[in-house]
């Protein structure tokens, strides 16, 4: 069994825990009652390279990071320095997450929010618009087709962004085939969890414009940010650096002034 398959065995069984526990008619109530989701493509669009701070306190490949014990006031420190989208891994077992995670950095920012998990059932999308997600992600490699095409539409139809996880030319080509309209790169391969930031250029010319791109893990700080930027991305990913770094807020800062600047900007169009 891949890593993948042995975090989604436990998701799936956490999740039936979770629907025992919830009807998703009391779920939908929720979900109604929240309010309406923020701009997603508005945040990661425009001129500069969006920065999307993650909250997460431990990894398969790391084992633990960072306690992480107030996720709010961490979410907090990244938009105070100047983070456009917020993360937040819900997976418990291996990323030590909750959906109280979730609803905790719903209270503190105003910034859109991504839930980080291994979405597998419509029950997730509803879960995570309940919670205060403005974004989900959908990872390829853990989806067959016609699932993929269709939490794609489920997302969309109750306010969430999708964003759609790849990490080799077939899965875009799936990705692109169900309507993606942000696809995120990732860097790791989650079968091995190894990381190979070359995968984001390979991967990234093969995007159609007008398709966000998402370059995700493996930015240390603003240079390799300013790698992925000439390599065509749109926003990076960015968790371990900033979980495990001294000073997230001015972390996030560095990283933010990187993206902004015009000579990045330049060298994209180029
Ligand atoms: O900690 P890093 O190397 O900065 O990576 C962040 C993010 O890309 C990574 O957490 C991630 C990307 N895709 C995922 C899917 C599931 C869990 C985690 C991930």
């Amino acid at each position: 069994m891949s890593v993948l398959d042995e975090i989604i065995t436990g998701v799936r069984e956490d999740l039936e825990a979770r629907q025992q526990a919830v009807p998703i008619e009391l779920l939908k109530e929720r979900a109604g009652r929240a309010p309406e989701t923020k701009d997603a493509y508005a945040a990661l669009g425009g001129d500069k390279v969006s920065v999307i701070a993650e909250v997460k306190r431990s990894s398969p490949s790391k084992g633990a990071l960072a306690a992480i014990a107030d996720p709010a006031a961490l979410a907090a420190d990244y938009e105070a320095g100047g983070a456009h989208v917020i993360s937040v891994l819900t997976e418990r077992r291996r990323f030590g997450g909750t959906l109280e995670d979730l609803a905790s950095v719903r209270a503190a920012v105003d910034i859109p929010i991504l839930r980080k998990d291994f979405i597998v059932t419509s029950y997730q999308l509803w879960e995570a618009r309940a919670y205060g997600a403005d974004l989900a992600l959908l990872i390829v490699a853990a989806l067959e087709q016609n699932a993929l095409v269709s939490l794609i539409e489920r997302a969309e139809s109750i306010g969430l962004a999708p964003l759609v996880e790849v990490h080799t030319e077939e899965e875009l080509d799936r990705a692109l085939a169900a309507g993606a309209r942000i696809i995120g790169v990732n860097a790791r391969n989650l079968k091995t969890l190894e990381v190979d930031r070359d995968v984001f250029a390979k991967i990234a010319p093969k995007i159609p414009d007008g398709v966000i791109k998402i370059a995700e893990s493996g930015v240390r700080g603003p240079h390799d940010l300013l790698a992925y930027a000439r390599a065509g991305a749109d926003a990076v990913l960015v968790g371990e650096s900033l979980v495990t770094g001294k000073d997230p807020r001015a972390a996030v800062n560095d990283l933010v002034t990187a993206g902004a600047h015009p000579s990045s900007r330049q060298e994209r169009q180029s």
